[in-house]
């Protein structure tokens, strides 16, 4: 596959709301087909107190079915197989990540072409309305993709059976796991230690936004062919829910976006590196395995290199702690200009490619070996200068050098300078109820939330936590891993504390 396709999580993809605002042509209308439709959709929004019951499922559109149910999967199947989807070695199954998903019935080898969704299988911004009047509104306002497939998602669920697209419908869930279901009041308490909080709740006001904008400017004009008892906000709620988790863009069809029934079944992994994407030559959307699978093992594709955060933030979902390598945190270290041999020391950087100031990717498994040379080189005393060179190679990840370097006279000031960097005014705004948050929640793998202000903070709280609560010494956090029990037991220590004053 040439260039990489992933599941869209692009936090500007709302398209600009200006645009729907562009054309105003008058149309003309037929009689639209509402009795076909579904006759209302039930809301109800149940509040929990509880902030240990994650799971709330609240609103619910009539359609779909619940996220872990095969109920449906078998009349998907077989629709898509009469529909012209060639045989398969995959079949929708339970799984453990991810709760369905396509699990190998044959040996697949490494380098195999899967799927072969052909595409009249495939549902994207030109695809035929079940109310073709609808969809004529749609284009005369210059509707753009996005709001455009979420209301023809809704139109099509709203006419069951005779959609054709019923059977794939049917196998969506009816509350996708999604941010968009979020209160304001869980983002604050849960993502309060999170960037992802502005994105959730800029996404949520997006949403809004588009359904009211549709609303006002459209649906309220033609309510006979946009009922507000299917198109309102929790039908859009749940559209757009899927279409954040399950829309592909194919870059080999100029990027158009698409649902892939079937393809929408696998599910993400961070240790494959393989994605969707349109096959001109046997004119599917296929993906190509990068290793192989026996039978009864769950295929993944990637949904891209993202962070734990984003990864929540479009899907839902936050893979087990310590197995996403793409969720890193950049911790900036700088030479003291104050160092007697600030400029020596630059100058065995700048031989290397780095500056006296550099970024560092901290992951929640471990940090690189190049931040500690860096951290040695920036302690390092005068006497020491003769390692100058061997320290700033090591601390490059451009040159092949050892690594692995260790002066054990100036480790402990080595990490002490690390700790330093993760200043306190950096962290000082959030409180200590973020360590709750990010423990109590569950979020679908019952996993974390991170980005850099909690990699600060645990970093920093588990040196803290090294030192004064005596739980170990400097040697724990010579090993990262050590230092990650260090941060359990730190956080089980406080929320026992913070239980207790409550
Ligand atoms: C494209 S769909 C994949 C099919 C989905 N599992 C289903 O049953 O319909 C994307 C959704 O699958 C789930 N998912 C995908 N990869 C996952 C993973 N590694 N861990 C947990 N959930 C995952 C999330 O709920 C996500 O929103």
């Amino acid at each position: 596959m040439a260039e990489a396709c992933r599941i869209i999580l692009n936090t500007t993809f709302l398209p600009s709301l200006h645009s729907l605002h562009k054309t105003h042509k008058k149309v003309s209308y037929s009689q639209p087909f509402l009795h076909k439709r579904h006759p209302a959709i039930q809301c109800s929004i149940s509040t929990s107190s509880d902030t240990k019951a994650a799971a709330k499922v609240s609103e619910t559109v009539p359609w779909g079915c619940d996220i872990d149910s095969l109920e449906n999967a078998e009349a998907l199947q077989k629709w898509l197989s009469d529909s012209g989807l060639p045989p398969q070695k995959m079949a929708i199954q339970k799984v453990e990540v991810g709760e369905r998903g396509l699990v190998a019935l044959k040996n697949i080898r490494k380098g195999e072409m899967l799927l072969f969704v052909p595409p009249s299988l495939v549902i994207a911004a030109d695809s035929e309305w079940s109310c073709p009047e609808a969809g004529e509104v749609l284009k005369q306002y210059s509707v753009p993709d996005w709001p455009l497939l979420a209301t023809y998602l809704i139109s099509e669920a709203s006419f069951e059976k005779s959609s054709r697209w019923s059977n794939y419908i049917s196998a969506l869930p009816r509350q996708p796991y999604s941010l968009l279901y979020w209160t304001r009041a869980e983002l604050d308490t849960y993502l309060e230690a999170s960037q992802i909080r502005e994105r959730a709740i800029e996404r949520i006001t997006n949403v809004t936004g588009t359904y009211n904008d549709l609303r006002l400017r459209i649906f309220s004009k033609y309510p006979h062919l946009f009922p507000e008892e299917v198109f309102n906000m929790e039908t859009f709620k749940w559209s757009f829910g899927i279409l954040f988790s399950r829309l592909v863009r194919l870059p080999s069809m100029d990027g158009r976006v698409a649902l892939v029934p079937w393809a929408d079944m696998l599910n993400h992994s961070c240790e494959v590196e393989t994605f969707l994407d349109y096959d001109k030559s046997s004119k599917g959307v296929v993906f190509t395995t990068d290793r192989p699978y026996q039978p009864g093992e769950q295929v993944f594709i990637s949904y891209g290199r993202k962070s734990n955060g984003e990864l929540l933030l479009s899907y839902g979902f936050v893979p087990r702690e310590g197995t996403n390598p793409s969720d890193s945190v950049e911790l900036s270290l700088s030479l003291k200009k104050s160092d007697k041999c600030y400029k020596e020391k630059l100058e065995a950087l700048k031989k290397h490619g780095l500056s006296a100031s550099q970024c560092f990717p901290l992951q929640v498994t471990g940090w690189p070996l190049e931040l500690m040379a860096y951290a040695y080189l920036a302690v390092s005393p005068p006497s020491m200068s003769r390692q100058f060179e061997e320290m700033a190679a090591a601390a490059s990840n451009k040159t092949t050098t050892k690594k692995n370097i260790t002066y054990p006279d100036i480790e402990e000031q080595a990490l002490q300078f690390i700790l330093d960097s993760c200043t306190e005014e950096k962290i000082e705004g959030y409180k200590e109820r973020i360590y709750r948050a990010c423990y109590l929640r569950e979020v679908a793998s019952s996993s974390l939330v991170t980005d850099v202000v909690r990699f600060r903070k645990l970093l920093y709280m588990s040196c803290m936590a090294i030192k004064y609560w005596a739980i170990g010494s400097y040697e724990m956090i010579r090993s990262w891993h050590a230092a990650t029990d260090c941060i359990w037991l730190f956080i089980h220590y406080l929320l026992d504390d913070l239980e207790s004053t409550k």
